[in-house]
């Protein structure tokens, strides 16, 4: 059986973050370890609360999984601060991993941040180096470029951008655009267009963390970037697709959609 390392924070209603990675990775017949880096007092509303884990103790979960049961890929989402990042990257290095799916979460849909101010920085200096795509959406790939992103041609000038200080594949993700869902990979100075008409379902929390997990499991089965994000947006799609509707705000994903439809 394959395995697959989430490294990232709790949501504890369910629908983002280390949740929503462990039900992905089920869902793809694939064994699921997690690193967590932060709890997060959330639901489908926004956040309340947010409570770090020590630099020390992520160091001894990452110590503990990559000791034991090695990952075959990882996928990296929020984490929260400068010296967190500082050790996943330490460990990531100390125990050679490769295949890095990194979503460089910065603030939630409801508008919290997840990332510290300040923080960003370091993301660029020590993460995004080892990763070996990363999956910023329309305003994280914003404050990473430092340019304001609106259109299809603002998405291409963005990944270009980023590629002059990045080798390895960039999606940046659409949900954001105003009339599509289309995501833009750069990845071997090619550019690939995802298109995705828009799914009338308001209910997107957690969509962009079920991406990257999705695109970890599917590299871990030995897909390429190119086959492991179009076979990943499909899961997303039929997620979205299967309508659940929990909670007051911005609701979860079906990850059950796959029975639903048989
Ligand atoms: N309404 C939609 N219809 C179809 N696909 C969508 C829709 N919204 C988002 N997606 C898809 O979901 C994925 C995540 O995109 P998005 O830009 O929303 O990322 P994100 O902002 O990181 O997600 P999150 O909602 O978890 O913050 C992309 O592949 C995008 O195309
Ligand atoms: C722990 C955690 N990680 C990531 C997200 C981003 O997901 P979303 O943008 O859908 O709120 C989140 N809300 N919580």
């Amino acid at each position: 059986m394959k395995k697959v390392l989430s490294i990232a924070g709790s949501d504890c209603s369910g629908g983002a973050g280390i949740q929503a990675d462990i039900k992905t990775i089920t869902m793809h017949n694939m064994y699921a370890m997690t690193v967590i880096t932060a709890l997060t007092a959330q639901n489908t509303t926004g956040v309340s609360g947010v409570l770090e884990v020590t630099p020390k103790f992520v160091a001894n979960q990452m110590d503990m999984v990559f000791t034991d049961i090695v990952p075959d890929t990882i996928k990296i989402g929020m984490v929260s601060n400068e010296d967190i990042i500082a050790v996943i990257s330490e460990k990531l290095i100390e125990y050679k991993a490769k295949n890095i799916v990194l979503d460089p979460v910065m603030v939630s849909t409801s508008g919290s941040k997840l990332l510290e101010d300040g923080a960003v920085n370091k993301l660029v200096t020590d993460l995004i180096p080892l990763a070996t795509v990363i999956t910023p959406n329309i305003p994280e790939a914003e404050i990473l470029t430092g340019f304001s992103i609106k259109t299809k041609e603002d998405m291409e000038k963005a990944v270009i951008k980023l590629s002059k200080n990045y080798s390895g594949a960039i999606l940046i993700k659409g949900g954001h655009l105003d009339d599509s869902s289309d995501d833009l990979l750069l990845a071997e100075d090619k550019i690939h267009w995802f298109p995705q008409i828009n799914i009338d379902n308001p209910n997107t929390h957690g969509t962009g963390c079920t991406l990257s997990s999705a695109i970890a499991c599917n590299l871990a089965a030995d897909k390429n970037i190119k086959e492991s994000i179009e076979i990943a947006k499909a899961y997303i799609t039929g997620a979205l697709k299967a309508n659940l509707n929990l909670g007051k705000g911005s609701g979860p994903l079906n990850h059950c959609w796959n029975f639903i439809s048989k």
